[in-house]
């Protein structure tokens, strides 16, 4: 058994009646990891982080986590926390009174104005929860989380609903927990969001891994992605790009942006001639992220695999 992995899942398989759910799903995350889950809706994600906590049993597959087999019963494992389908709270309780009666209830002191301030509740701390909005009940819910110390984080849609503000503190929580060995798998529908915090993503769709790797891989993968590039020159630019092996200049006007289409080295090659002329580069990013590009095409390969199949 790996005790540097969080979680080791081999074949694991989850019908809900004739629905398969999960069709032989295997996972590695490792210790100290903030690991994504990403896939159109229905493929499975919420199921597969509710195998996680406990919150039901895979009907085939084996499934460790932090170093111990999971068993049939229905209970989070030792040093496992988190939420699927929002966080249960209690509404007529404030914040502060939430976090104090689930800490009452495992017998141990918390800190709990240093929790509500990590994920930015200091000021609302004596509001009860029933009129907090959505993004204020999940960082209520990930407070909630954390006050039992997990080795292992379970999120489901974390992001739901959070203002930047929220965002950033949930991001500073996440980071500082990853950064301190524990690990967080997290689902979510915003690339950005996975992009900012994963070092490795899994892909599923309709119940099977497409992809699960470094995000880098993603990116690094032989396709040609569009880039929009902001200058100094805009007609100087489109002449060079125009002038470089291996770049299509994509038509039609962003403003005096130039979108071009190519592989990594060539846009490398675009940018070196472009300092080389005097051209300055202020802005270049991908249109549509890697992450997102390999998401479509590999959600849709799937999908088309499986209307052939039928
Ligand atoms: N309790 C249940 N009873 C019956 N079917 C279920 C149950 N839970 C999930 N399913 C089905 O299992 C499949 C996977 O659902 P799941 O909620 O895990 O997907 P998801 O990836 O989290 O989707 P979303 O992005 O929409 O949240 C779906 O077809 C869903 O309808």
């Amino acid at each position: 058994m790996d005790r540097r992995r969080a979680i080791r899942a081999r074949g694991i398989t989850k019908c809900f009646g004739e629905v398969v759910a999960l069709d032989g799903i295997d996972l590695d995350v490792a210790q100290g990891q903030i690991h994504g889950l990403v896939g159109p809706n229905g493929a499975g994600k919420t199921t597969l982080l509710g195998l996680l906590l406990g919150l039901a049993v895979a009907d085939r597959g084996r499934l460790e986590i932090l170093g111990t087999a999971v068993g049939r019963a229905l209970a989070a494992p030792d040093g496992v926390a988190g939420f699927v389908d929002g966080p249960g709270l209690y509404p007529s309780l404030t914040a502060r009174q939430n976090l104090a009666a689930l800490a009452a209830l495992r017998g141990q002191d918390a800190p709990i104005d240093e929790l509500l301030d990590q994920v930015g509740l200091t000021d609302v701390a004596d509001d009860r929860a029933n009129g907090f909005s959505l993004g204020m009940r999940q960082r209520l819910g990930l407070a909630a989380a954390l006050l039992t110390k997990p080795r292992l984080l379970v999120l489901d849609e974390p992001s739901n609903g959070l203002d930047p503000a929220g965002k950033k503190h949930v991001h500073g929580v996440l980071t500082r927990l990853a950064a301190q060995g524990a690990s967080v798998v997290l689902s979510s529908h915003r690339m950005d969001d996975l992009e900012a915090l994963c070092s490795e993503v899994t892909i599923l769709a309709t119940g099977r891994v497409v992809f699960s790797g470094p995000l880098s891989k993603l990116a690094a993968e032989n396709r040609e992605l569009d880039y929009r590039l902001l200058t100094s020159d805009p007609p100087a630019a489109r002449r060079l790009a125009g002038e470089t092996a291996g770049i299509g200049v994509v038509a039609g006007h962003d403003g005096d942006a130039l979108v071009v289409r190519a592989l990594v080295p060539a846009l490398d090659a675009l940018v070196v001639r472009l300092v080389q002329a005097g051209v300055a580069l202020r802005e270049l990013a991908p249109v549509v992220s890697p992450l997102e590009t390999a998401f479509l095409a590999l959600t849709e390969a799937q999908h088309t695999e499986q209307e052939d199949g039928e």
